[in-house]
């Protein structure tokens, strides 16, 4: 594994009718060290989704480079997006294989079921399955291309807070046994504080980066609210500018 640079100098939307073109990302700089999972946290609309696009070669209308360490080629990308986006009419594991492009990978399918706690479930159709158990398809199948990094952009969104930690540390189980670097975005500093070896903090439009702080809790005391909590207003009270944005 390499470290991941990100360099976005620009990224402009241009006029579009009545609304004028707006610069939605601004000097953005951000190295991704191998293995490192890196949360993103910024208010509602400062270009989080706009990030990730650019960085997973969605959107290459932009000013800037994202490469691996060393080499001029773009990073393989897994991305999780909020909606789990599975084919209906496949079941969890065709889901999953579909991924694969006909590669044997039988052994890594049935692994990343066990891990997911999924292993049951992975002959049922998606309209079968809880929005959880669906998220927890999704990471999946983004674990299984084996992919440099990964994106998630909010995945655990909707979810109901006791469903959203379970999965959350059912995602924190399979990083440990599969450590890719993991680019997320969300709204929720305590998601955030729980997930991340690092928090990057963002600014409204054009977004850019106004804090980059190390979680020092120890993942395994990251189970008990209260040292998050203990945390979160550690870090709020220590950056204003911070917690104005939040
Ligand atoms: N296709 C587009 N054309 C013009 N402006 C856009 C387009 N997509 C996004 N924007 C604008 O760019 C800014 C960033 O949007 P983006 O969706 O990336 O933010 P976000 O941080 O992901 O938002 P949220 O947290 O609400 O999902 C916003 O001002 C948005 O209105």
């Amino acid at each position: 594994m390499s470290d991941i640079q990100i360099e976005i100098r620009q990224k402009l939307y241009p006029a579009v009718g009545q609304a004028a073109s707006h610069a939605a990302i601004q000097d953005f700089k951000l190295t991704l060290h191998a293995g490192e999972f890196v949360c993103l946290v910024g208010p509602s609309g400062c270009g989080k989704t706009t990030l990730l696009n650019i960085v997973a070669a969605l959107d290459q209308d932009y000013d800037g480079e994202i490469r691996v360490a060393r080499q001029q080629a773009q990073p393989k990308i897994g991305y999780i997006f909020q909606n789990p986006r599975l084919l209906p009419w496949r079941t969890v594991r065709q889901n999953i294989e579909l991924v694969l492009q006909g590669r044997d990978a039988g052994e890594t399918v049935d692994f990343l079921l066990e891990t997911m706690q999924l292993t049951r479930f992975q002959h049922v159709y998606p309209e079968r399955l809880s929005l959880g158990m669906s998220r927890r398809v999704a990471i999946i199948r983004a674990f299984a291309i084996d992919p440099e990094l990964l994106l998630m952009d909010e995945p655990f969104v909707s979810l109901d807070p006791p469903t959203a930690r379970q999965v959350r540390e059912l995602l924190l189980e399979l990083w440990r046994k599969r450590p890719h670097t993991v680019l997320f975005v969300t709204h929720d500093l305590r998601e955030a504080i729980a997930l991340a070896d690092r928090l990057i903090f963002l600014s409204p439009s054009p977004m850019s980066i106004v804090g980059d702080i190390r979680v020092p809790i120890p993942r395994d005391l990251r189970r008990d609210e209260n040292e998050i909590e203990a945390f979160r207003r550690q870090l709020l009270d220590g950056a204003p500018h911070i917690k104005q944005l939040l």
